[in-house]
């Protein structure tokens, strides 16, 4: 259910300074859900921002929970970022967040140990992945770009389906992430929102940009292999470690394969470095080349959505929420930034 976020919702998230306008004071709101496409349509923004509080997906990759935190800690840090010449909030239509409270509470009746433990979490990401493309394409249908902070990577499912439907047509995407997410079609979870969305035909091409080399199994590796025409990649330690290609290199390289159509933008924040997350890693990317990134293809004419994934700051660490919610309006302004 989507929770939608009004002017009130968004003042208690700024600390408002005289003679400074932030970024929050800019931005606009909607007053109520109904005729939503309309609604949107009407409006001049050209971004729509809403959250997806939840980690039922990465539970049901065997991944650790927390991904639910990074919404409200990284719409705060944005709404507090200062609006001037760079930075416009009016460009942008904060919608609120997915409400998936009541499944987060089912999710935590179930037994870990039990035999079915897994396949009940699917059953659960498969409902949010209905109400995720739904909303996707609402907005898609309206003209506009979403920006989603999530949430797990399941996501890039109902990213992927509902803009393609939104559309009327298969979208390609590139995703920066340390993983594939293209594992076997077993049920949904974090670790297969590609695959599904490719087997579906959502999915055109695939570029997946800085895969951790230790991270991707052999058979994953084959079936990328088999399809080098839809599906391309490079990987960290190629670019990082033995320094074999240049990060502009590739970043061109990689528009150059995905340029023919409308393309989705993932950034899944495991993949930085020292990030918290399911699959925090002490080696990799830096925020400054994920910022590179996500302004890169934020400037180009296909870029279609922007989806910031899979990170989990502590919220009982007040730096943490900070820190971490920082980096996301980075992402996220770099982005938009024309
Ligand atoms: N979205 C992340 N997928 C990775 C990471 C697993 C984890 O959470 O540790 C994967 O399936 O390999």
């Amino acid at each position: 259910m989507l929770h939608l976020y009004t002017n009130a919702t968004l003042d208690a998230l700024i600390s408002k300074r005289e003679g400074e306008t932030k970024f929050g004071e800019k931005v606009k709101t909607l007053f109520s859900q109904e005729n939503l496409v309309a609604q949107l349509t009407k409006s001049k923004v050209k971004y729509v921002l809403f959250g997806i509080p939840e980690d039922i997906g990465i539970l049901a990759n065997r991944g650790k929970a927390g991904a639910t935190t990074a919404w409200k800690a990284g719409l705060s840090a944005l709404l507090n970022t200062q609006d001037n010449a760079f930075n416009k909030g009016k460009r942008v239509l904060i919608l609120g967040h997915l409400d998936f409270s009541e499944l987060l509470e089912t999710a935590e009746t179930f037994n870990p140990k039990a035999a079915d433990y897994y396949k009940k979490l699917s059953t659960l990401v498969a409902k949010i992945d209905e109400e995720v493309s739904y909303l996707m394409f609402q907005i898609v249908s309206a003209g506009k770009i979403p920006i989603i902070i999530g949430g797990g990577h399941n996501n890039a499912y109902g990213n992927i389906k509902g803009t393609s439907l939104g559309k009327s047509k298969a979208i390609n995407v590139v995703n920066f992430d340390a993983h594939t997410d293209f594992r076997s079609l077993e049920g949904r979870h974090s670790g297969n929102g590609f695959s599904y969305a490719f087997k579906q035909s959502f999915l055109d091409k695939y570029f997946m940009f800085g895969l951790h080399e230790n991270y991707t199994s052999k058979k994953i590796f084959k079936t990328i292999h088999n399809q080098p025409e839809r599906i391309q990649y490079n990987t960290f330690e190629s670019i990082k470690i033995r320094q074999e290609q240049g990060f502009e290199f590739q970043l061109n390289r990689t528009l150059d394969f995905i340029n023919d159509r409308p393309f989705g933008v993932e950034i899944d924040c495991d993949s930085i470095e020292n990030v918290p997350s399911s699959a925090m890693t002490p080696s990799g990317f830096s925020a400054n080349k994920a910022r590179t990134f996500a302004s890169f293809f934020g400037k180009q004419k296909n870029a279609t959505y922007l989806h910031l994934c899979e990170a989990a700051p502590n919220p009982d660490d007040a730096n943490e929420l900070y820190r971490i919610g920082k980096l996301l309006s980075y992402l996220i302004t770099d982005f938009m930034r024309k």
